[in-house]
């Protein structure tokens, strides 16, 4: 069951953090860009040796990767063969891969973006799915929760400046996020795992702390998955409604935070074993911060005693 094997990652690591595959070219070191760009696909070549970088620095520290695939079909063919190689060696390292690929359509359609992200040539453990046209535009990536143990993340409330001018929207006395709570919640119910989360999550902004407090209370099976945090604002104490009093319930992403922390110290011209140290570095630092937040919250039943020592 996904939800249970990505909390069993986040334990085993005693880390909350989704790191974000997201290779936009100025975040690229130019150490890379230098080496790889006579290659005959050079994007391809550089994204694929970009995020392997990214994984090998971090793959032993953090549960999961989760890619933006936007920043990967910009750049054709090439760009989404280098999406399939990082998808498949994530996996081989043993990460729980999300595809950013906020999908969502008609039934037939939406049948064949289930195949193609869940079961097909871009296979990834869960995949984020824009829930707007309802039910039977995510029924396709249900059943493939069900049958291949996938995992899905429903956008509830997301982290743009505007994401209040349809989510907030009062209909029916309550806002549209909180309707769209309570079906994502109902959604998963029959997919409830052994930590009591379902195979259906939803995305909900560190961004927006408030709402994520009441959803938290509106939708006690479902697992978040927390963008915006640090590069669009969100910050450790943003997130904490997110978690339960386990300190369960939640994986917080950042991208640009983590891949582009080398910058403001160096530059574009880092080796690559620099670059490599600077994600480590600000993983690391975000992982405390959050744990921190966690602890002072008395929500840290989970981490281990040998991470409260470091805290
Ligand atoms: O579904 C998402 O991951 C997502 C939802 C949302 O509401 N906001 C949001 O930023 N994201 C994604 O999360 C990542 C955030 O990147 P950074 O702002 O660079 O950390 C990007 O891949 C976004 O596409």
């Amino acid at each position: 069951m996904f939800m249970d094997k990505l909390i069993e990652k986040i334990m085993e690591k005693n880390n909350p953090i989704v790191v974000g595959l997201d290779p936009q070219t100025y975040l690229i070191p130019q150490c890379i860009i230098d080496q790889y760009s006579k290659e005959e696909e050079p994007m391809g070549e550089i994204f694929w040796q970009f995020n392997k970088a990214v994984i090998d620095a971090i793959g032993q520290r953090v549960p999961a990767v989760k890619l933006q695939i936007a920043f990967y079909e910009q750049w054709g063919i090439e760009g989404l063969k280098a999406y399939q190689k990082t998808i498949r060696y994530a996996e081989e390292k043993g990460l729980m891969v999300i595809g950013d690929i906020k999908r969502g359509d008609v039934f037939s359609t939406a049948q064949a973006y289930a195949s193609a992200h869940l079961k097909g040539p871009f296979e990834c453990h869960a995949v984020t799915v824009n829930p707007f046209m309802g039910r039977d535009s995510i029924e396709p990536f249900l059943s493939l929760c069900k049958s291949k143990e996938k995992g899905i993340f429903a956008l509830v409330k997301t982290s743009n400046p505007s994401s209040g001018e349809i989510q907030n929207l009062v209909a029916d006395h309550k806002p549209i996020y909180r309707h769209l709570a309570q079906r994502v919640e109902k959604w998963g119910q029959d997919t409830l795992g052994k930590y009591g989360y379902s195979a259906v999550g939803a995305v909900v902004a560190a961004t927006y702390p408030k709402e994520a407090k009441e959803l938290r209370e509106e939708m006690p099976n479902t697992f978040f998955l927390v963008p915006g945090y640090g590069a669009q604002g969100g910050r450790a104490e943003d997130i904490i409604h997110s978690f339960d009093d386990r300190g369960l319930g939640a994986i917080v992403n950042s991208s640009r935070g983590i891949l582009g922390a080398y910058m403001q110290h160096k530059g574009k011209e880092v080796t690559l074993e620099e670059f490599q140290q600077s994600v480590i570095t600000a993983t690391e630092k975000m992982k405390k911060e959050l744990l921190q937040a966690l602890k002072e919250n008395n929500k840290y039943q989970v981490y281990t005693e040998e991470e409260h020592q470091k805290i």
